[in-house]
């Protein structure tokens, strides 16, 4: 391991991947490799969580495919150079921001999207011009083993390589040095990551969970609230970073919500569930057994069948919630929706800020206003009012999450920018020597005077006209390229 991390070091050093047009070659390498071996990516996801080909497509492909076809169109512009404003000191110099790669990087996958969660930050990293190792998550080993295949067929294979493995040979991996991780998992795996950057002072991007609550207020209408919720919680049959974990209501509301729910799923996945291809299975027995445990004792207003050969667990309501009980503990990561009722805004607002900062948060009103209200006064990672999931797909958007729901942000240029080193330059000239005797000791008063006029707004208003008067002079000889400060500084 050591050896392969050592190589593609060296492959970076070599410098070929600073110019723009080797990075767009691997770009468009990608997207030729998701176009041309879309079949056997497919099969993979479908393998792994039951996937159909359809929502495998849309996804978690088109995602990268979308992203792939934004990084082309602007990465011109974002490598280059960016003027920068400045000061009388460095009014005649040249001031920018360089954005430059950090060298190699790791990113390492989870298992509920496989190919969106590694190749989505793949392109900015590659876009930024790193090198990369990239760790699928060995719980969706089919996913992970098709990376591994198909990456080294159309990327540069001394700059890029996928690692797959366990915990062991993460541990094993986490041991080397990168210039930076981009760690996708959960929190408690997160600060183990953060560990082990901290030896070589790495900087980290982790996009962790969390509980994401979903507050409907009682001026909303009803049935295009369910319909939204049901889509964001059910897909991926609740093995979403970002699905609503819990709603938050006032109690009148519940009955409405569940029946409107219920119908919605039957709208969705038709009378028998386990037949939709839309509906997929949970990914390995010990979260079935995880999930299937936070219904105990649990007020089951539907759903609730499971059947442990398939994994299958049904789309499940829970309602009258107590904050209490195991299910609002731990991000549930399944198909199982529980409903707390609260008595109004505030205490939903209360009840959010006493928790961990979730990774999102979702509102719905027809009040702009209680929605910006409740943006204000709480935290997450992201927000979408009115629906859920949908910030993610906006690439302008930085996505991750905040507190315990992690740190950093990535998607779009925010990818780019998170994989980048935005150096600072300033390039002087070497005349001009008589103006820099201002910052050359030995000091006075009149040189700290004359540093305060050109550096603060705030200086001595008695000589304001004096320094005015002095400023059109400067002015004057910036003009003529000589300074008359060495003269006045004497
Ligand atoms: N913020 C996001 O974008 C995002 C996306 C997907 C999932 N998640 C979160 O991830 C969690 C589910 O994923 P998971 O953690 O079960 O995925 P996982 O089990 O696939 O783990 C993620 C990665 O961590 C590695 N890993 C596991 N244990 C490790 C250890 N001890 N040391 C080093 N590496 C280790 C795995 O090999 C894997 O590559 C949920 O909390 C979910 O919300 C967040
Ligand atoms: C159109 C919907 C795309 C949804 C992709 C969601 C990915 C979430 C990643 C976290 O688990």
């Amino acid at each position: 391991m050591e050896r392969q991390v050592q190589r593609l070091r060296q492959a970076f050093r070599s410098g070929r991947t600073r110019p723009l047009r080797f990075r767009r070659q691997q770009l468009e390498a990608l997207r030729r490799m998701v176009q041309e071996r879309e079949e056997d990516i497919l099969g993979a996801l479908a393998r792994d969580l039951s996937k159909s080909e359809l929502n495998a497509y849309s996804q978690e492909v088109i995602t990268v495919l979308g992203e792939i076809d934004f990084v082309l169109g602007n990465l011109a512009e974002w490598v280059s150079a960016k003027p920068v404003k400045k000061n009388l000191f460095t009014l005649l110099d040249e001031a920018y921001i360089q954005p430059q790669p950090l060298g190699l990087v790791l990113i390492i996958g989870a298992w509920n999207y496989p190919f969106v969660l590694t190749m989505q930050p793949l392109v900015g990293a590659i876009a930024a011009g790193n090198a990369v190792i990239v760790k699928p998550s060995e719980l969706s080993e089919n996913t992970a083993n098709i990376l591994a295949k198909l990456l080294p067929q159309y990327l540069d294979q001394d700059l890029y390589a996928v690692i797959n493995g366990g915990v062991e040979e993460t541990t094993e991996l986490l041991k080397q040095r990168f210039d930076h991780i981009l760690y996708t998992g959960n929190t408690a795996v997160g600060k183990i990551v953060m560990a082990a950057a901290a030896k070589h002072l790495t900087p980290v991007t982790l996009e962790l969970g969390g509980k994401s609550p979903c507050y409907i207020d009682k001026d909303c209408d009803l049935d295009v609230v369910c319909r939204r919720i049901t889509w964001g919680k059910f897909m991926n049959c609740g093995q979403t970073c970002i699905a609503p974990d819990y709603i938050l209501c006032e109690a009148t509301l519940q009955d409405q919500i569940v029946q409107r729910i219920k119908d919605t799923v039957k709208e969705f996945y038709g009378e028998n569930i386990k037949e939709s291809p839309d509906y997929e299975r949970i990914i390995n027995l010990r979260h079935f057994k995880r999930i299937k445990s936070l219904l105990e004792g649990q007020k089951i207003a539907f759903g609730g069948e499971t059947d442990e050969a398939t994994r299958y667990i049904a789309p499940t309501v829970l309602t009258n919630v107590d904050p209490e009980a195991k299910v609002m503990q731990e991000e549930i990561f399944g198909p199982v929706l529980p409903i707390v009722p609260v008595k109004n805004a505030d205490e939903a607002i209360h009840f959010i800020n006493e928790r961990e900062k979730p990774l999102a948060l979702y509102i719905f009103s027809h009040n702009n206003k209680l929605i910006k209200q409740m943006i204000e006064e709480t935290s997450s990672g992201g927000v979408t009012g009115n629906d859920v999931i949908m910030h993610f797909t906006l690439n302008s958007l930085p996505f991750g999450g905040v507190g315990s729901s992690g740190m950093g942000a990535y998607h779009g240029k925010h990818t780019f920018d998170t994989f980048s080193h935005q150096r600072p330059c300033l390039l002087k000239s070497l005349k001009g020597e008589g103006a820099n005797k201002l910052r050359y000791p030995p000091n006075s008063q009149s040189k700290v005077d004359w540093a305060k006029f050109f550096l603060l707004k705030q200086f001595n208003k008695g000589k304001l006209g004096f320094l005015l008067l002095m400023c059109v002079a400067v002015a004057a000889a910036v003009f003529v390229k000589v300074s008359p400060l060495s003269v006045a500084l004497h």
